[in-house]
């Protein structure tokens, strides 16, 4: 039993770009309440935050960048060098980043939770959790994502990977091994069946189907499952005629890193909006919906479903990324809470990396406040 009674507790991990990211989202769409380790360990070492100035004090000012915050970029050339310098960072952070998972697993309202870290072994975290799962991707797949979707060149890339313990000795621990080699389908397939099989409360925890309508019009909006791929890609295509055709294994490509909420008039898809929770920030990335349904109507139902999944997903704050001319329905964003900003003028790092991270270029920032306290606040 896992160190949280009354909840079914997965251990995800893994050696980098095996694809626990993706596998993560996929147990998110399950039902899972989802944790990247990565994430509050950027957070605890964020400026004002507990970790901040123990590391500043072990490497010196060097690595502060000219906001006074702590360059991670820099920090990580020293210490994916150096092993001694990396188990030092390590001892200070992790600590932290086990209290505020502990803190998440408890606060959350599902029964099912996943933390993804790649130290979670090494950690011993996964001791905590009811099962652990290990994703698996050959050397190959891990170096060629790695140069295609990190930018890194394949002397840097092979190194990364050699400085970390062979795939094979954390797979000898694991209760479940998703191989991540192929298409997302096969990917997903994996996921379901692994959790058809171990997790208890499997039927009961999928997120709410039909969640929301509005009675006059006839509009509903049910959270986008990975069978809907090939009807979102469908309606996406429609409503961009000008863009490169999408197939279904795009979209469930996309479900890799995003969820889809979907908008039916009666029986008839005619809007969806695409968003992500990542690192408890809400960004709402892609909202397209059919010319000839009421804006107000249709915009204010998909807003308040996913505000409402992300609250629930602990979300701290709403960004929504919009094309200009949807942004000057400023009535419309003021009723709903929404102001117009900028990604620098946000007050915490983290909800600014996120803007920087998710914002698609030509696009405006709306954003709003779901809640008032923060993990690992700054103090
Ligand atoms: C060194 C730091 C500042 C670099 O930050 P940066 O934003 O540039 O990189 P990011 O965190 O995204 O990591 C890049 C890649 O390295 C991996 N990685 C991060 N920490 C570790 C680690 N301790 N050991 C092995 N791989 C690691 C990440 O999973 C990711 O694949 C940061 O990674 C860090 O603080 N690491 C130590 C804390 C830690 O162990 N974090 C992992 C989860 S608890
Ligand atoms: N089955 C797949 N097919 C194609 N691309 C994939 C597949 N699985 C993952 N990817 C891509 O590979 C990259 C790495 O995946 P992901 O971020 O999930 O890995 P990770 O293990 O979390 O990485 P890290 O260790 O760096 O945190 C991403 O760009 C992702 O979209």
């Amino acid at each position: 039993m896992s160190q949280w009674p009354g909840k079914y507790v997965i251990g995800l991990t893994g050696n980098i770009a095996t694809g626990k990211s993706v596998v993560r989202r996929m147990l998110e769409h399950l039902g899972a309440y989802g944790i990247d380790a990565d994430a509050l360990a950027h957070r605890a070492i964020a400026r004002g935050a507990p970790g901040y100035q123990p590391v500043v004090d072990l490497f010196g000012r060097y690595i502060l960048g000219p906001d006074g915050e702590i360059d991670r970029r820099r920090l990580g050339k020293i210490v994916f060098n150096d092993p001694v310098a990396l188990a030092d960072l390590e001892r200070i952070v992790h600590p932290l980043v086990a209290q505020a998972i502990d803190f998440l697993v408890r606060r959350a309202s599902q029964p099912v939770a996943v933390i993804e870290a790649i130290k979670l072994v090494e950690a011993n975290l996964h001791r905590a959790c009811d099962s652990l799962w290990v994703v698996y991707a050959p050397p190959e797949v891990q170096l060629a994502r790695l140069m295609r979707t990190r930018g890194l060149t394949e002397a840097e890339a092979r190194q990364r990977m050699a400085a970390q313990p062979p795939q094979e000795q954390k797979m000898a621990l694991a209760d479940v091994i998703i191989r991540n080699a192929g298409t997302f389908e096969e990917t997903w397939k994996q996921v379901v069946v692994a959790w058809q099989r171990l997790v208890p409360v499997a039927e009961a925890t999928a997120p709410a189907a039909d969640v929301m309508s509005s009675e006059r019009l006839a509009l509903t909006v049910v959270r986008g499952r990975p069978r809907d791929a090939a009807q979102i890609a469908a309606l996406i295509n429609r409503l961009r005629p000008k863009a490169p055709l999408l197939t279904a294994e795009d979209i469930m490509a996309a479900f890799g890193e995003k969820a889809f909420l979907l908008l039916r008039n009666n029986t008839t898809l005619q809007g969806v909006i695409g968003w992500q929770v990542e690192n408890l920030v809400a960004r709402t990335t892609d909202i397209l919906l059919e010319p000839t349904l009421p804006l107000k109507s249709a915009l204010t139902l998909l807003i308040q479903e996913m505000e409402r999944a992300s609250k629930d997903l602990q979300c701290e704050a709403s960004l929504v990324f919009v094309a200009p001319e949807l942004a000057r329905q400023e009535l419309i964003w003021r009723e709903l809470g929404y102001k117009i900003t900028t990604p620098e003028q946000l007050e915490a790092l983290a909800w600014q990396e996120a803007a920087r991270e998710s914002m698609p270029p030509g696009t405006v920032l709306l954003f709003k406040k779901l809640r008032q306290e923060r993990i690992l606040r700054p103090i």
